[in-house]
Parts: C-alpha cells; sequence; structure tokens
C-alpha cells in the first residue's frame, strides 16, 4: 500500500534556529496519528510543511504522491490551524456554505454540504444559530465540521483540543474516532496522554528530532502492565516479583510500575488487584501494557 504522506530527510531552519532536523516518516490511510512534543519542539513547523505554507530547507515530502500545496490535493487536504475562529456574528451554515463556495461548490450544493459536516458532527440542529451563542466546545465542532467540507482524504487538526474542558476535550476525541472511516486524521497536541488512546500511530517530535511509536502493543512474547498507586509503599517493586509469571518490575516514575510478564494461563490483572488488597495498597489505576509515556521516555533514556 502506498504511504498518503512520505518524509525524508526532512529539515527546516529559521536562520540560524533548525526547528525541525532530518525528520523521516510515513503516514498510511487508516486511524488518527498523532503529532506530539512539547512546546517548541517543532510540531507547528511540520504541520505547515504538510499544508505548503513553508517550504522544507532540506528533503522532501509528499501527500498522495504530491508536493504540498500543489493544486492537485485541492479538496484533497484540509488542515484546522489552532486558533481558526468563526465569524460570531453569522449563522452556522452560512458560514460553511461560504467555505464550501470557496472550495467551488455551487450555491444549492454548498448548503447541502453545510448540513451534511454539520450533521457528521453532530450539529445540525444549530444550524441557525450564530457562532457567538455557541459554546467554546461547540465552536470547537463547527470548526471541525469546516475541515470536512469537500470529503478530504487528510485532515490535519492543530491542537484541536486546547482550551477545551475534560468533557468536551473527550467529545472532540470521540468525534475523530468516530470520523476516522471518512478520512485520515493527523492531530498535533503537547499531551501525550490524551491522544495516547485515540491514535495508533504517534509521531513525537523533541527539539526538531521525531521518534515514532505505535500504541499497540509490539508483538514480543513479553507482555506488560503499568500500575499507578495512590500512595508510597516499601518494596514494591520485590514483592510483585513474588507473583507468578512476573519477570521484572521497575518504577517508571513515582507511584507507578511497570510490570513484564510472561502469560500464564491464570488472569494477571486478578491477581494484581488482589495482591494489592491484601497488602493494602490503594491503586489509582492498572494499564494493560506500557503507557506511551513510558514506551517514549524509556527509549529516549537507553
Ligand atoms: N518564523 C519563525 N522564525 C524563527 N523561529 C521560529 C519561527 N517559527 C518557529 N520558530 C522556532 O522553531 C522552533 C519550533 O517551533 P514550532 O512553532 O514549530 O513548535 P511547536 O512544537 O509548534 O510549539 P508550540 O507547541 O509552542 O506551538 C521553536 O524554537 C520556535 O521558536
Amino acid at each position: 500500500m502506498r504511504a498518503l504522506i512520505t518524509g525524508s530527510g526532512l529539515s527546516k531552519s529559521y536562520g540560524a534556529k533548525l526547528a525541525l532536523n532530518n525528520v523521516n516518516f510515513e503516514i498510511n490511510k487508516g486511524a488518527p496519528v498523532a503529532l506530539v512534543g512539547p512546546n517548541g519542539a517543532g510540531k507547528t513547523t511540520l504541520f505547515s510543511l504538510l499544508c505548503g505554507y513553508i517550504a522544507p530547507s532540506k528533503g522532501s515530502l509528499e501527500i498522495l504522491g504530491h508536493k504540498p500545496g500543489s493544486a492537485a490535493l485541492f479538496n484533497k487536504v484540509s488542515a484546522l490551524p489552532q486558533d481558526a475562529q468563526l465569524d460570531p456574528r453569522f449563522n452556522i451554515d452560512k458560514q460553511l456554505a461560504f467555505y464550501a463556495k470557496l472550495q467551488g461548490m455551487g450555491a444549492k450544493q454548498s448548503q447541502t454540504e453545510a448540513l451534511r459536516v454539520l450533521d457528521l458532527v453532530g450539529l445540525k440542529e444549530i444550524a441557525k444559530q450564530r457562532a457567538g451563542d455557541l459554546s467554546h466546545g461547540m465552536r470547537k465542532r463547527v470548526t471541525i465540521a469546516q475541515a470536512l467540507i469537500g470529503e478530504p482524504q487528510i485532515v490535519m487538526l492543530d491542537e484541536a483540543t486546547a482550551g477545551l474542558d475534560p468533557i468536551h476535550a473527550r467529545e472532540v476525541r470521540e468525534l475523530v474516532s468516530d470520523l476516522s472511516e471518512q478520512a485520515t486524521f493527523i492531530l498535533s497536541s503537547h499531551d501525550l496522554t490524551e491522544l495516547e488512546r485515540l491514535c495508533s500511530q504517534v509521531l513525537h517530535l523533541d527539539k526538531g528530532v521525531l521518534s515514532e511509536h505505535q500504541t499497540k502493543e509490539n508483538k514480543s512474547d513479553t507482555h506488560f502492565y503499568t500500575l499507578m498507586l495512590n500512595e508510597n509503599y516499601q518494596n514494591v517493586e520485590q514483592q510483585l516479583q513474588s507473583i507468578a509469571g512476573i519477570s521484572r518490575v521497575y518504577m517508571s516514575q513515582h507511584k507507578e510500575f511497570v510490570i513484564e510478564y510472561q502469560p500464564t494461563g491464570e488472569p494477571l490483572d486478578i491477581a494484581l488487584l488482589n495482591f494489592c488488597h491484601q497488602h493494602n495498597w490503594q491503586y489509582r489505576q492498572l494499564v494493560n501494557g506500557h503507557t506511551l509515556e513510558n514506551q517514549i521516555f524509556k527509549q529516549e533514556k537507553l
């Protein structure tokens, strides 16, 4: 299968500042892809290159076999900038129909398209409301609807959940998950944990250097649990190691333990929770596998 997007030896400098350093990656059609990294890591630079707003200093980038920004990609790729705004004075359907017209649709088709994309984000009933009368979360959904006009194959959302409360942020993630049959989404965020469950491929940028991670566990025989405890307890690693099947336990961060094990046929999660109960350890969460944060930081420490 040909990749939707291929970046090879991609670098971008702003004067003396190297914002992207020899980045290589491929994005295939399918589940959403996360582009994560701390402030200043180079996420917006990579988005801007993908959109064709800026040109690379070195290397090549191809989207659906074309250079970013080329006319052949019109209607096939869309991007929602972090600070995308709606005009507070106009009805939602009018604004979306206006953007559909900018994409070349006629008056009638653009109205139908506005309602179609509003329906996709579950907001058809507010079509006649003004943007200024909507909540922040609803406005964000409308801007995502705007990004879906014309049925693009690739949709890039820059910090789609920034500034949203946890409930609205979750709604946006669920929306992206529901829509991933229609398009391949690329979502940028500085918050790794929020995209961990949604995306199967994670591009992690730090100081312009890219590393790639899969959120699904790889096929090795070793399996992992991550146990997060509420308090500090004595000798947790040594004590957990006495459970049958567990080969190694290490503290990945404060009150958090990665447990490596070989399956024995008995459900280890139940054994672990029973063990916590017997030792009076209060646990916060038991995650099946490494948390993605662990995968990334462990790899970087090696
Ligand atoms: N136009 C520019 N001129 C000079 N330096 C720039 C320019 N744009 C970005 N940079 C620098 O390049 C680096 C990467 O910036 P970029 O905006 O791509 O990071 P980011 O990961 O999107 O950060 P944030 O999460 O804060 O938006 C930063 O050090 C930034 O200061």
